[in-house]
């Protein structure tokens, strides 16, 4: 018997049991988790090691369905089968992002406690920040998750100023904090290692007092005829049943939420009766409006790689380099207006310039450059590591395309369907191609780029592109070469699954809390808003049920 139970022991999960049970209150609660517990694996504390997860059975090893807007095939994905879950393989990379996707999500949901006002206490709480002169409104600096800026772990490399000189070409301004909701611009990337360690959520959220049952898949959720949770059954058929009054929350990430829902007899009745599932609530949002961040990354050939610039040469290295990634800044930029609405309309028909992705200026585009050359093998690409060669990034962080998470089969331990339906619109096709643009001007026309690069190591049969590339030609690499930024969301949104307080429509004491119910893209990296969801579920859960 439990009064909580959470199922999904990644990070909403973890964080959700650990601050319910910080607060005293006379519960039990259960945390299931569907993999093994990876304390102890050589893989989770040197954040570099952390590809060694790929592909092992942590991996839940997604694969996607044939993506028709990219070349037609399926692009790999990730996910993390363990307790932490993705704060176990991930790259620490640590963005709130901007307050106006917050503002927008309030707005749409008509609940203020989903804007960035309304979860900034939250963010705060969540954090410890590195800089203790950081404006306290913004910050948190006492909490149990430690952040870190590229400089104030003292990392100093020694491209550091041309790439600060390149994006300032560009017009990019630098901006002195990375996350206090205004993102746009040029700043130090902010990581959650602790002195270049990771930070497993369950190393600094402590789940001490709670029951944690690893290795645990949760089937469904079992309901009474009222369509009251009232339990959950496993998938070895074991049961564990939920005291009167308490709640179900389903915590376990954007891919696996929406299975347990359908699972559990929870969307849409005609996909359900495919796979013999008993309705119970005719909720055919469930799994829809699956986004995910598209992004590519570019490869560049060094003019000067006896300099010693990038990860591979034996002079690249320095006091701290093994304290977060190889990499400086962070860039965030809005694009031109009059373009993304010309693509908007091409998707819609007229808009207005009060359309939302116009109004702002909202946060299009995400760019960095990394002193390594790693990955290209996805592009076919082999590049050696030896200081010859960097990588650029960009990636589009508002997308328009929804894609959808179904049921593959009734078995809970089989990989859903996944279709995040990559680049499917106009407006999303337009925002990537003026993100490699912005890329190709960044080498090829400005005078520090030229002087940086050779030339593009570019995919077989794929040509070289310059500044007269054509919108055909970038579509080409876009769709052979872009892939998940792992920012899965929306598959059980707020407004359409859950409501404000996170409750599933049409069920009583069922609760979803994890990047499934973020309702629209937000220009961040998922982790800091889903630690703040977590933050604020906690909150909503013992003023709602356990006051
Ligand atoms: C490779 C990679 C790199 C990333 N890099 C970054 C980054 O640098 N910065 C950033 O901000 N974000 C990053 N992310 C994204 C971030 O980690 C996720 O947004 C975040 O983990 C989502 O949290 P969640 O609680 O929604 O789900 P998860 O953390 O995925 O947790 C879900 C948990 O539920 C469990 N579960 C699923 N089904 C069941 C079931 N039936 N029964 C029991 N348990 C179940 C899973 O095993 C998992 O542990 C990255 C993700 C990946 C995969």
């Amino acid at each position: 018997m439990a009064d909580i139970i959470i199922v999904g022991g990644g990070i909403a999960g973890t964080v959700i049991a650990s601050r319910l049970h910080e607060r005293k209150l006379p519960l039990a609660i259960v945390l299931i988790e569907a993999g093994p517990d990876p304390t102890g694996s050589p893989y989770v504390t040197d954040p570099a090691a952390a590809a060694h997860l790929h592909f092992s059975e942590y991996d839940y090893n997604y694969s996607t369905t044939p993506q028709d807007h990219l070349d037609g095939k399926p692009k790999r994905n990730v996910g993390f089968k363990g307790l932490g879950g993705g704060s176990v393989i991930n790259n620490g990379g640590w963005t709130r992002g901007d307050r106006t996707d917050y503002d927008l999500w309030a707005r749409d949901v008509g609940d203020q406690r989903w804007s960035y006002e309304g979860l900034l206490p939250y963010f705060k709480r969540t954090e410890k920040h590195f800089d203790p002169g950081a404006d306290p409104s913004q910050h948190g600096f006492d909490g149990p998750m430690h952040t870190a800026s590229v400089s104030s772990t003292g990392r100093k490399y020694p491209l550091r100023n041309t790439v600060l000189r390149l994006w300032s070409n560009l017009g990019i301004p630098y901006i002195h904090d990375l996350n206090d909701g205004r993102p746009q611009g040029i700043s130090d990337l902010v990581e959650n290692f602790r002195d270049g360690k990771r930070q497993m959520t369950q190393s600094v959220f402590s789940l001490k007092g709670v029951r944690v049952l690893t290795g645990t898949i949760v089937r469904r959720v079992l309901f009474n005829d009222a369509k009251t949770a009232v339990g959950v059954e496993l998938a070895d058929g074991g049961k564990i049943d939920l005291n009167e009054g308490g709640q179900v929350i389903i915590s376990a990430g954007a891919y696996r939420t929406p299975q347990i829902l359908m699972l559990s007899g929870v969307g849409d009745p005609v996909h359900l009766s495919q796979h013999d599932i008993p309705l119970v609530c005719d909720l055919r949002q469930v799994g829809r409006n699956l986004h995910d961040h598209l992004g590519l990354f570019r490869y560049w050939k060094l003019r000067h790689p006896e300099k010693g610039l990038a990860i591979g040469s034996p002079l690249f290295g320095g006091p701290n380099y093994d304290k977060g990634g190889p990499v400086d800044f962070l860039v965030r930029a809005p694009i031109p207006v009059d373009p993304l609405k010309a693509a908007i309309e091409k998707d819609k028909g007229p808009v207005s310039d009060d359309h939302a992705l116009l109004k702002g200026p909202r946060t299009h585009l995400e760019m960095l450059l990394m002193y390594i050359a790693v990955g290209g093998e996805a592009q076919g690409l082999q590049i050696p590591i030896d200081g010859s060669s960097i990588t650029t990034f960009f990636m589009g962080c508002l997308p328009t395309s929804r894609g959808s998470v179904t049921l593959a089969s009734s078995d809970p331990s089989a990989n859903p369907i996944i279709d995040p339906s990559y680049y499917a619109t106009e407006a999303d096709r337009h925002v990537m191609r003026t993100g490699f643009r912005t890329q190709s001007q960044l080498m090829f026309s400005t005078a520090e780029g030229k002087e940086l690069v050779e030339r593009e190591h570019t995919p077989s049969g794929y040509p070289a592109l310059e500044m007269d590339a054509s919108d055909e030609e970038i579509d080409a690499r876009i769709k052979m070469g872009a892939g998940t930024t792992y920012h899965p969301g929306g598959t059980a949104a707020m407004g359409t699954v859950v409501d404000g307080s996170l409750r599933v429509y049409g069920v009583q004491n069922l609760r979803v809390a994890d990047a499934s119910v973020i309702p629209k893209p937000l220009a961040a990296h998922y982790q800091v808003p889903v630690y703040a969801i977590a933050e604020q579920a906690v909150n909503i859960l013992v003023a709602e049920c356990f006051s």
